[in-house]
């Protein structure tokens, strides 16, 4: 007796991001003639407002989801690819990265300053150390703040006075539609984003070949092989999401070029360094390629002293 097959399970978190990630991926589904459905989870992350340091966890944002696909509550996993732990689940496999968003971040504030443009000592909103050390590379005498809570939340503590800016991945407002959002994008020269930023990572069980095939569809390589290189880069520093770690990958007519930064906390001490590497995408020897681009950048960055920043 033959049946359709059932629809695919989207696990996804509950803020208006993660709901609106999980429904672009559904939608590529569909151009494929998919039946999904969803299925919001609650995160830790989402419920606890204490400022991200050493006291969290990485990958709290993205554990529960995990977790829903090994207790078969859902299929397919929807993560911001930049909150998905490096450190695999021998369980799970990253089957896709969909065409990446804009990488950049954005300055947020009522009178679009730039960062150059911010008052003396201005109070500037952030809870990641890549941000934070950035920001105070180009600008020490800003006073850079912790600030926790979604996309929305963090735009009410801006409009509440908490502080003069704040800094979003541009990719998310977009994703938002927040046009209305009084913005500046910040030049990848100044503000290096995080691996994998604007784009999504799909998991799903390893064992499930019906989802794996079907996922892999979306699988967009010129973003897989720019995201792997930078992800490959962060593992090989023993980065983690916490690290003042940067790394922007771009596969362009044959050539992925990698650029990345460490910093010191206060933004003082910096290495830099960029390399190019010949990758064909339609070989089955790109992600090796990948691979090796992040893993030789890093051994760069080492040599230049970058392990005693990352401690
Ligand atoms: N850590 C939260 C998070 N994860 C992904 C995005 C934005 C979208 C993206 O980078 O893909 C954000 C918010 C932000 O950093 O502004």
């Amino acid at each position: 007796m033959s049946s359709e097959p059932p629809p695919l399970r989207i696990a996804t978190r509950e803020s208006p991001l993660a709901m609106w990630q999980a429904e672009h991926f559904a939608a590529l589904l569909a151009d494929h003639g998919v039946p999904t459905v969803l299925v919001p989870l609650v995160s830790k992350g989402d419920v606890d407002m204490r400022p991200i340091d050493g006291t969290r966890q990485i990958g709290v944002f993205t554990k529960r989801i995990q977790q829903a696909l090994l207790d078969d509550e859902a299929d397919v996993a929807v993560h911001s690819l930049k909150d998905l732990p490096t450190e695999v689940d021998e369980r799970l496999v990253l089957a896709s990265v969909p065409p990446r968003e804009t990488v950049a971040d954005c300055l947020i504030s009522e009178s679009r300053w730039t960062v150059a443009e911010l008052p003396q000592e201005a109070r500037v909103g952030t809870g990641s150390t890549r941000r934070a050390a950035q920001l105070r590379r180009q600008r020490p005498d800003l006073n850079v703040l912790p600030i926790r809570g979604n996309v929305q939340t963090r735009l009410q503590k801006l409009a509440d006075g908490d502080f003069e800016a704040i800094v979003l991945a541009n990719a998310g407002l977009l994703r938002l539609q927040y046009d209305h959002v009084s913005r500046t994008e910040m030049p990848l020269e100044t503000m290096l984003p995080a691996p994998g930023q604007g784009a999504l990572g799909i998991e799903v069980r390893r064992s499930d070949s019906r989802a794996l095939e079907i996922v892999r569809r979306t699988n967009d390589p010129s973003s897989a092989a720019a995201v792997l290189a930078e992800r490959k880069l962060l593992s090989q520093l023993h980065g983690g999401c916490l690290a003042p770690i940067a790394a922007h990958g771009v596969c362009e007519n044959g050539t992925l070029r990698l650029t990345a930064r460490v910093l010191s906390t206060d933004g003082k001490q910096i290495c830099e360094a960029e390399n190019e590497t010949s990758i064909d995408l339609d070989s089955d020897t790109w992600e090796t390629v990948a691979i090796a681009a992040g893993n030789e950048l890093a051994d760069v960055l080492i040599e230049q002293g970058a392990a005693k920043l990352i401690r």
